[in-house]
């Protein structure tokens, strides 16, 4: 059984909450306690395997809260970056996280800034209030080699269905490369000192 752990993150009232119950549910449910981190749980079957998934909703996060970022950071193995696309200061937040993302990355975690990522711009049903282009949402997306969509949480269950999907796919390929390259390096390790031990001997004789 493999262990998948997502954090969502973004602004508040972004729909973080309303993105992962609509995913885990089905359902839309208009309001939310936000003023506690949560953390769900459920059981999955995705290409034929079983996966627990443990998703992270902290209560959200300012631009500069990065305390609050840092947690998730080193926690999770992917990343829901939620803003409204009817909210500007909520994309320009959705910017600021992706960069502390790659940074926390950085520093943390050897360089290992490759972690799957999406980008999620939600609240596609009130497009007449828009103040951010899809084109912008996409082209950030770019800049971060993330994925991106539009979703409407409170209207549509299947495009956010196929995002976790995707995601947890990445993720599950992620671990799986981080697990090898582990791996590789520990028989290389061990090869060197096999060699050490055995090869200089062989030299000597
Ligand atoms: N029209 C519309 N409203 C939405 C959508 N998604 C969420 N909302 C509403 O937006 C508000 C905030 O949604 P939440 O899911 O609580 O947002 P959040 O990002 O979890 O907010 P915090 O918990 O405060 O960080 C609620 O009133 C939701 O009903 C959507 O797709 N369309």
């Amino acid at each position: 059984m493999n262990d998948i752990k997502l954090a969502l993150l973004g602004s508040q009232g972004a729909g973080k909450s309303a993105v992962l119950v609509r995913f885990l549910t089905r359902r839309f449910i208009g309001e939310y306690a936000s003023n506690a981190n949560s953390l769900y749980h459920k059981r999955l079957s995705i290409d034929g395997r079983q996966l627990n998934l443990e998703v992270f909703d902290p209560c959200s996060q300012g631009s500069e809260a990065r305390c609050i970022l840092e947690e998730p950071v080193d926690w999770a193995d992917g990343f829901v970056v939620v803003y409204n696309i009817s909210d500007r200061t909520s994309f320009i937040n959705a910017k600021n996280i992706l960069r502390q993302i790659r940074e926390a990355r950085m520093d943390n975690c050897k360089g290992d800034t490759e972690v799957p990522v999406c980008l999620v711009g939600n609240k596609q049903d009130l497009c007449h209030a828009r103040q951010v282009r899809e084109d912008e949402g996409r082209c950030l997306a770019q800049e971060n080699r993330c994925h991106f969509q539009e979703v409407s949480a409170a209207e549509s269950y299947q495009d956010i269905a196929n995002l976790f999907t995707q995601l947890i796919r990445q993720v599950m390929e992620h671990l799986k490369y981080r697990a090898d390259r582990r791996r590789y390096s520990g028989s290389k390790s061990m090869a060197k000192l096999i060699n050490n031990v055995f090869g200089k001997r062989r030299k000597s004789v």
